[in-house]
């Protein structure tokens, strides 16, 4: 399996994104107390090879030990603080000082506080980093790099994990970086493997393997290489064996000992010579059938720990409190909306141009109006009318309307057509007398006379919402006209009503819209909330790297899940309270119903949320993806929930659609809570409740397993 010395053996695996093989029967051993320098071109898959090694990746056949355990399996303390690992991505947290890193990945590692304070001090001046109380958002690239290092060596590992620790630092420091390695596997017989793209700083290393192709093209110690092949610098080295492998020299496993391996089977006392092609794939069958038929029980992705929760729900805290920006978005944006929401929407629109044509006074002012001989009643009660459309338009003062007089009929639906006004209302020359007479002859008037007693109005419905509101407008307008018209007559004001008598429940039809779109726009801006707020957090920490450093520093999925979650919650509740205080308090929306119950289910929409953007961080690639997931899936939504269009209205496809999203049936038991008081108990309240943990819990199930198939 592994020699006693052998701290790291890795024996013919094979590593595949989809269908690209990235490692193809690669084998490698690394000895105990020595520095190996892992060489390769981009892309050949050093990374991949490294986090295989640490146990963040699942090779697909092959073996990997590490400290004569298999990476990953229960008890096996691999991930965990058994490795020193730096990736190649910094990992670190922005709003992080120096000292918050090594505070805490030493906390993580389970280092006591006094050893994490020792080692901040002399980390920094052998590092020369700079003042401890330095965010690194603040910090150089380069500087940024060191603090890295100094995360990956603080707690003294076993085993030292280091992808390209050198870029971006200037040679002197190199040079110092080196010698501490070398110092660390001299004192303390720390293991390191090292990958770099700068080739001749392996030097320096016990030993160096060059990886192309999947393979490993050759180890040995830098000098036995040097001499091997009889050149200057490695770089030449590799360009050799690079052309080699290109001319297919070093490709079979039946003849593999060829040009180099006839050479290197002479040599192989003093120097372990690997050939491309001694792992392929078809010699492999074996191994594959064996890795395959031996079940690894991997580490607990659901271990608590009370110190690393103390140190992730300080990290998660120091990173919400030190982000001015998402703070004030988390906690000013629900009520901005909420704000917007209430000046808005529901309220009449004001200010509408009307053109007028009054061919009946030629006015719109009616100054000189004489309110009193407008009806004047006859000696047998009959009602007579004077100059009535300028009666009529004085109910036309209001706030919605503004009046603009115009000569003719064909000229004011000129300014229809060019945007000037929202739509024409025409009053015929001889309007009151057709009137008169329509009132007096009722079923027996000629068409003549209801044609002119009509009042003409001409809508500009290219804007619905507002030409709708226009028209309603003058029609409520002429009923209050027509009914005091009445009065004055000594008419019973009912017959100058519309033969239908409306009476409204629940919700007084004078209140605003707003009343009824309300509980769609909380939910599914609490929603929303949930969903970035969460979406952003758990895409940053995974993009940046610090979710897969943290794991690979000991700590459990659940534990970062939970800490995220416990800060995420505290956010939550903030964000509930400031809904409800604004829908109570500033808003004119009636309460009929219980709002703890309300609270409730407003609360749970934004941990429904939260699940989302937890499951689209887990699956989305990159932060655009996410971004595109969030939104995508959101604005569907709002024209699926029933609060711009009637659900009735939608296809029943749709509808069932509609009705299975997180959404549309809270939106529901929220409306019927609030105006019909509905309790916890009704199975409509029941069904909005239901939904939102059916999906919590979806959201949950199918985060788990997207983390679990990416390995
Ligand atoms: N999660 C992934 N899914 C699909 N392909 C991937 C994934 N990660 C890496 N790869 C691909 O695998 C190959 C090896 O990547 P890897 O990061 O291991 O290379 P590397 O040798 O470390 O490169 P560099 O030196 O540039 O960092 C690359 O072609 C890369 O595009």
């Amino acid at each position: 399996m592994t020699s006693s010395n052998s701290a790291i053996s890795v024996q013919n695996i094979i590593k595949s994104y989809g269908s690209k093989v990235i490692l193809d029967g690669f084998s490698m051993n690394v000895e105990r107390g020595t520095i190996y320098g892992l060489l390769g071109s981009s892309g050949c898959g050093k990374t991949t090879l490294l986090s295989c090694i640490i146990g963040r990746k699942n090779v697909d056949t092959g073996e990997i030990w590490v400290l004569g355990v298999r990476p990953g399996e229960k008890g096996s303390g691999i991930p965990g603080r058994k490795i020193g690992y730096m990736p190649q991505e910094l990992a670190l947290i922005d709003e992080f000082t120096i000292k918050d890193t090594m505070y805490y990945f030493g906390t993580i590692f389970k280092m006591k506080e006094k050893d994490i304070e020792q080692q901040f001090h002399y980390l920094s001046k052998l590092l020369e980093l700079p003042d401890g109380n330095k965010l690194l958002k603040h910090c150089s690239g380069g500087q940024k790099r060191r603090v890295s290092f100094a995360a990956a060596i603080v707690h003294s590992p076993e085993i030292l994990i280091l992808d390209e620790p050198t870029v971006g630092v200037d040679p002197i420091l190199r040079e110092k970086i080196w010698a501490h390695l070398k110092s660390l596997v001299a004192t303390k017989n720390i293991t390191v493997i090292i990958t770099t793209h700068y080739i001749e700083e392996t030097r320096e290393a016990d030993k160096i393997g060059l990886l192309r192709k999947g393979k490993l093209l050759v180890q040995g110690s830098p000098n036995e290489l040097l001499s091997f092949y009889n050149k200057e610098s490695l770089e030449e080295v590799f360009l050799l064996l690079s052309q080699r492998q290109d001319e297919s020299k070093l490709s079979s496993a039946a003849n593999g000992i060829s040009t180099l391996g006839s050479a290197a089977s002479s040599t192989s006392s003093s120097m372990e010579s690997f050939v491309a092609g001694y792992g392929s794939r078809d010699a492999l069958t074996n191994s594959k059938d064996n890795a395959k038929s031996e079940k690894i029980t991997y580490m607990s992705a659901m271990s608590l720990d009370k110190r690393r929760m103390k140190a992730l729900l300080n990290k998660n805290w120091k990173q919400f409190y030190r982000n001015f920006g998402g703070i004030v978005f988390l906690l000013l944006f629900p009520i901005f909306q909420l704000w917007c929401f209430q000046n808005s929407i529901g309220k009449d629109p004001l200010e509408l141009n009307l053109a007028i044509v009054n061919d009946e006074s030629q006015t719109i002012s009616c100054d000189d109006l004489n309110w009193n001989q407008t009806v004047t009643l006859g000696s047998n009660h009959e009602c007579h009318f004077r100059n009535l459309t300028c009666r009529f338009l004085t109910y036309l003062e209001n706030p919605m309307i503004n009046k603009v007089l115009y000569d003719s009929f064909p000229e004011a639906l000129e300014s229809v057509k060019h945007g000037d006004t929202l739509g024409v209302l025409y009053m015929p020359s001889n309007f009151t007398d057709a009137y008169e007479e329509r009132i007096h002859l009722g079923t027996d008037s000629h068409e003549w006379t209801v044609d002119f007693g009509e009042i003409k109005a001409h809508m500009d419905m290219s804007n619905r919402l507002t030409g709708g509101a226009l028209a309603a407008k003058l029609l409520f307008l002429f009923l209050d006209f027509q009914k005091e018209l009445f009065l004055d007559c000594n008419l019973d004001e009912k017959l100058a009503r519309i033969p239908i008598k409306n009476n409204f429940l629940y919700v007084d039809n004078q209140k605003p819209l707003t009343i009824f779109v309300t509980p769609g726009m909380v939910i599914m801006l609490i929603y929303l909330l949930g969903t970035t707020m969460t979406c952003q957090i758990i895409t940053r920490e995974r993009i940046e790297g610090v979710w897969d450093r943290s794991i690979i520093a000991g700590v459990s999925a659940l534990e970062i899940t939970l800490s995220h979650l416990i800060l995420q919650c505290c956010v939550m509740l903030v964000e509930c309270l400031e809904v409800q205080v604004m829908l109570y308090f500033i808003t004119e929306v009636e309460f009929v119903g219980n709002r703890w119950i309300i609270f409730a289910l407003i609360y749970l929409q934004g941990v429904a949320g939260m699940a989302y953007g937890f499951l689209v961080s887990t699956v989305c690639e990159d932060s655009t993806q996410a971004n595109l997931a969030c939104t995508g899936g959101y604005l569907p939504l709002t024209l699926i929930c029933g609060n711009v269009w009637p659900i009735e209205a939608i296809p029943t496809v749709l509808r069932w659609i509609s009705m299975a999203t997180p959404c549309t049936i809270p939106i529901i038991s929220f409306r019927n809570i609030m105006s019909k008081g509905w309790s916890l108990w009704h199975p409509q309240v029941i069904n909005g409740f239901g939904i939102l943990f059916g999906w919590i819990l979806l959201f949950g199930i199918g985060s788990v397993w997207a983390i679990k198939i990416k390995r």
